[in-house]
């Protein structure tokens, strides 16, 4: 039996990084500080490179007990035996990722700032839905733009809710407020000066609301 994946949290997401000792020693920083969830995202390394961090990156997060979802490629989530996905709108369908990666794995969906997105991965078999950017992004500056009401509006869907794009400790909690179940974070806690520091200030943005809002369970692997 596998442990549950607690959908609440910090959803650390990796930099573009091709230096893997640098990469693990980066990543394994902010998970000692208690990310909640892992997704490897690396635009900058070729196949091989990325198979390699990514069965890295595994190991890393078995020993911390923390779930890595592979960003765009299913097929190399299912390869490794990570335990999901996250998928864009360029990133394939979601029900062949679901039929190859099986009911337990966690399967994200971007809906950046369409509902009826949220409404399709919903009825697609998605594990949780992602919107944003919230702010200005200094990973994808071009990124289309949401609102706080995305979040609010899209609880009866009954999935764990993703913000995402330029949050920082400073600019969170009135996402939470607006219903984030994860806040999905690259620059804000990879550039920091302090990243376990970091980590830990977007976690303490949970401190004021309950472990579970009524509309979200525990997405568990058997
Ligand atoms: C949690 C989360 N949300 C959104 C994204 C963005 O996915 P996508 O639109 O496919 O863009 P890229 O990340 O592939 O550039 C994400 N990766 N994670
Ligand atoms: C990968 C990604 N997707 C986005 C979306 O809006 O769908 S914003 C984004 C970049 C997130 O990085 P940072 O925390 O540095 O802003
Ligand atoms: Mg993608």
């Amino acid at each position: 039996m596998n442990p549950p994946w607690p959908p609440r949290g910090l959803y650390a997401i990796t930099p573009d990084e091709t230096d893997t000792d640098r990469l693990l020693a980066r990543v394994e920083v902010i998970l000692a500080a208690g990310a909640t969830w892992l997704q490897y995202r690396n635009k900058a390394a070729d196949g091989a490179l990325r198979a390699t961090q990514a069965r890295e990156l595994l190991a890393l997060c078995r020993r911390h007990g923390v779930p890595l979802l592979v960003n765009d490629d299913w097929r190399l989530a299912a390869a490794i035996g990570a335990d999901g996905a996250h998928l864009g709108e360029d990133d394939g369908e979601l029900a062949a990722a679901r039929a190859a990666l099986g009911e337990a794995a966690i399967i994200g969906a971007s809906c950046y700032d369409d509902p009826e997105l949220a409404r399709l991965a919903a009825a697609s078999g998605a594990s949780y839905i992602a919107f944003g950017a919230f702010f200005t992004s200094p990973t994808k500056p071009n990124a289309r733009r949401a609102t706080p009401e995305l979040l609010r509006d899209s609880a009866p869907l009954g999935l764990p809710r993703v913000a995402i794009g330029g949050i920082t400790p400073d600019n969170a909690r009135p996402l939470v407020e607006a219903g984030a179940d994860l806040l999905a974070v690259i620059s804000g806690v990879f550039d920091a000066t302090d990243p376990a520091a970091a980590a830990r200030a977007y976690l303490d943005c949970f401190d004021a609301r309950p472990a579970h809002s009524p509309s979200t369970t525990d997405i568990s692997t058997p």
